[in-house]
């Protein structure tokens, strides 16, 4: 696992995961002495980190545990004397940044300067790994050594600003408060904030007691530092009181295996024309809406989940995919990795369409539709997570109505990688998930790697294309958003006739923004589109230009399927479980697992509970394995090589066969759960 280490790559750093920036304030960056071309390109990678919102509602509630202290040695640049970078030693605590000499001058008390983060303005320059905090009278240049070590404090620094924030925002309320003489009205306030679930409270607050350990740290961050740095994340306090907060980046010794999958499948092909996008000629808008025979809801509404503290979640797992933290059920939508990678063939009809369209350019309009309609669903899904898959996990989608059928496994553990692969008479579609996720102390990036790919038979197409980075902009707070960015180059393996390149535009004022070209091999544009990722997507090059997509009506029209984790039709239908499928499934199918069903039955704290079961159930297989010198193999899935020599899970093709004969009741299965 690399997933903190890694600097962004270029497409990556167009967009860049801290929020909103502006320019570089004058003071520290005019030197006369740089060309005006230097400077330019000196202000151009400095961000300044947004001021941060405080929630004067919720500042009192989860965002006042105190984060965890952050030490160690940086560069400070000085002016006079001795002009230049010297090393010294930093100590975050509290909000308060002080620093000295060294280390043994810390432990002696001898301070050469202190600042409260939060009254400075930060920027950072990614690029030099440098972070500098403005507060007027007082200047910080700071450095770091490598990008880990940047990464962290950056990540360190924003926390502090907001605890420091936060309290200063209950300290001036509980001010008003006590003026207004409205003690009593305040304790009627705070009583009908979301009633707080046991369950979840507890396995946070286990957490906070088992994160605890300073001894402990995050396994990735550690593992990569040399061991002179790993104060710089996670050293016990010796003799400061320590007894606030989780320390810093620490986290508990234990693995919290919770597997990623997201694969499903739907069907809600329904094409509305009411969005104004469409002119009519919508490849199916004479498609009336025809029932599936699939159930149109879930069993249970979404709980609420807004009390649930996650800011010690992410600042306790930093560094760490995501995909491997074990979080409470509450904060789960009751599907999971495997069955959201099948989601991506929500709109697979445009599949069809471009197995039916002879002109080459064309085609690669519909496949390049077929794209971005994978990311539509991130409109209404930021409250809750995706179940983690364990390892050995699979999941299966049959779709006579849609003609395809998908099966999905989490292959690997370490990292955690979701492969898929559907079959049509017209297409087939496969891809192995796996993605970096970077927590940059207000929004979350999520860095996808490993490629999508569809051949088309018919044309002998073989089309692939790379992910975009998605944003989770506020994370912390319930006015989170999702983004998408970056571009998307889709090669026809087959045939270099055309390529497709996609941008999704970042912080643009038409928020999901998204353009695209279909160049010929003389980088001619022969088609262009563009539209908003949640809307749809026009083309005006084609033969009639047209709306070549749009989302399904059970998404576009308001109805009540915000209560329902802001699930589509067929995100819906992924989790179904029908008497006539249930034999036939294997024992490992994510429809079978019991956790995920009690969520969807709105059970969240019996959900909770079998969750942490089937982890604990995972960690053992996994010893009882190393044990035994044995790695898992999976079952479905055969790595192999790409034509870039990149590493790619393919089918072995066992699954359909065996399903058939001798059936998954007479073969010999994994057990993940009882
Ligand atoms: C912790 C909580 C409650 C915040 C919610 C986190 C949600 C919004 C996150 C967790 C995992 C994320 C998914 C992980 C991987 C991918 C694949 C990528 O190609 C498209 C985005 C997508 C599908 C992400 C969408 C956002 C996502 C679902």
């Amino acid at each position: 696992m690399d997933s903190h280490g890694s600097s962004l790559n270029r497409s990556q750093s167009v967009a860049s995961g801290l929020e909103k920036t502006t320019w570089k304030p004058s003071h520290s960056r005019s030197s006369s002495t740089l060309s005006s071309r230097q400077s330019r390109q000196i202000i151009k990678d400095w961000e300044v980190i947004d001021d941060l919102q405080v929630d004067m509602q919720t500042g009192g509630e989860h965002d006042m545990t105190i984060p965890g202290l952050c030490e160690g040695y940086l560069l400070k640049r000085r002016k006079w004397p001795l002009k230049g970078w010297h090393k010294r030693y930093f100590v975050l605590e509290a909000g308060i940044l002080r620093y000295s000499r060294n280390q043994q001058d810390v432990s002696r008390g001898r301070v050469q300067g202190s600042l409260d983060v939060s009254l400075a303005v930060m920027s950072i320059n990614k690029k030099s790994n440098r972070i500098d905090l403005d507060a007027g009278d007082i200047l910080y240049h700071m450095k770091a050594k490598s990008h880990e070590i940047f990464y962290i404090w950056v990540t360190k620094l924003q926390a502090h600003r907001l605890y420091k924030k936060n309290e200063a925002a209950t300290l001036h309320s509980g001010f008003l408060q006590t003026l207004s003489f409205s003690v009593a009205d305040s304790a009627g306030a705070s009583g009908a904030l979301p009633s707080a679930n046991t369950a979840v409270n507890s396995k946070v607050s286990a957490w906070l007691q088992q994160s605890h350990n300073p001894d402990i740290c995050v396994q990735g961050i550690c593992q990569k530092l040399p061991k002179t740095q790993h104060s710089q994340i996670n050293k016990p306090a010796v003799g400061r009181h320590s007894s606030h907060g989780p320390p810093s980046v620490a986290d508990s010794a234990a693995e919290y295996f919770d597997a990623s999958d997201d694969v499903l499948c739907g069907s809600s092909s329904e094409v509305s024309d009411e969005s104004g996008l469409s002119d009519g000629s919508t490849p199916n808008s004479d498609v009336v809406a025809k029932s599936t025979g699939r159930r149109t809801t879930l069993p249970a509404t979404c709980p609420d989940n807004s009390h649930v503290g996650l800011m010690a979640i992410l600042y306790n797992n930093i560094g760490k995919d995501l995909a491997r933290v074990s979080m409470p059920a509450a904060l789960n939508e009751p599907v999971n990795l495997l069955q959201r990678l099948c989601e991506e063939l929500e709109y697979s009809e445009l599949l069809d369409t471009a197995s039916n369209t002879p002109d080459p350019y064309q085609r690669m309009v519909y496949i390049a539709a077929f794209a971005i309609s994978g990311y539509s669903t991130a409109m209404f899904r930021n409250r809750y997570k995706p179940f983690n898959p364990v390892l050995g996990e699979t999941y299966e989608c049959i779709r006579e109505d849609r003609g395809f059928r998908l099966i999905s496994e989490q292959v690997c553990h370490h990292p955690p990688i979701s492969a898929c692969h559907a079959e049509s008479e017209n297409y087939s579609f496969w891809q192995d998930q796996r993605w970096k996720n970077k927590f940059w102390g207000k929004s979350l990036e999520i860095l996808p790697t490993g490629m999508v790919n569809v051949t088309l038979p018919r044309y002998g197409d073989h089309y692939e294309w790379n992910k975009v980075v998605t944003c989770i902009h506020n994370v912390l707070s319930q006015q989170r958003y999702l983004e998408h960015y970056g571009e998307v180059t889709i090669r026809n393996l087959k045939s270099n006739v055309c390529t497709c390149k996609i941008t999704f535009v970042k912080v643009n004022k038409n928020l999901n923004e998204v353009q695209g070209t279909v160049l010929d091999q003389s980088g001619s544009i022969i088609h262009r589109f563009g539209g908003l990722w949640h809307e749809g997507i026009f083309c005006d090059t084609l033969p009639t230009p047209k709306c070549v997509w749009k989302p399904s009506e059970s998404i576009m029209i308001p109805k009540d399927h915000l209560v329902y984790y802001g699930f589509s039709t067929f995100a819906m239908e992924l989790n179904e479980l029908t008497p006539d499928l249930k034999p036939l499934l294997p024992p490992s199918d994510s429809r079978l697992r019991p956790d995920q069903r009690l969520l969807e039955d709105g059970k969240v704290e019996e959900s909770d509970m079998k969750k942490d079961e089937i982890e604990e159930f995972q960690r053992e297989r996994r010893k009882e394995l190393s044990k035994k010198g044995e790695e898992h193999i999976p079952r479905f899935f055969k790595k192999a090589k790409d034509a870039c020599g990149r590493d790619v899970w393919l089918t072995n093709e066992t699954y359909w066969k065996l399903r058939e004969n001798p059936g998954f009741a007479k073969t010999e299965n994994l057990i993940l759960w009882s």
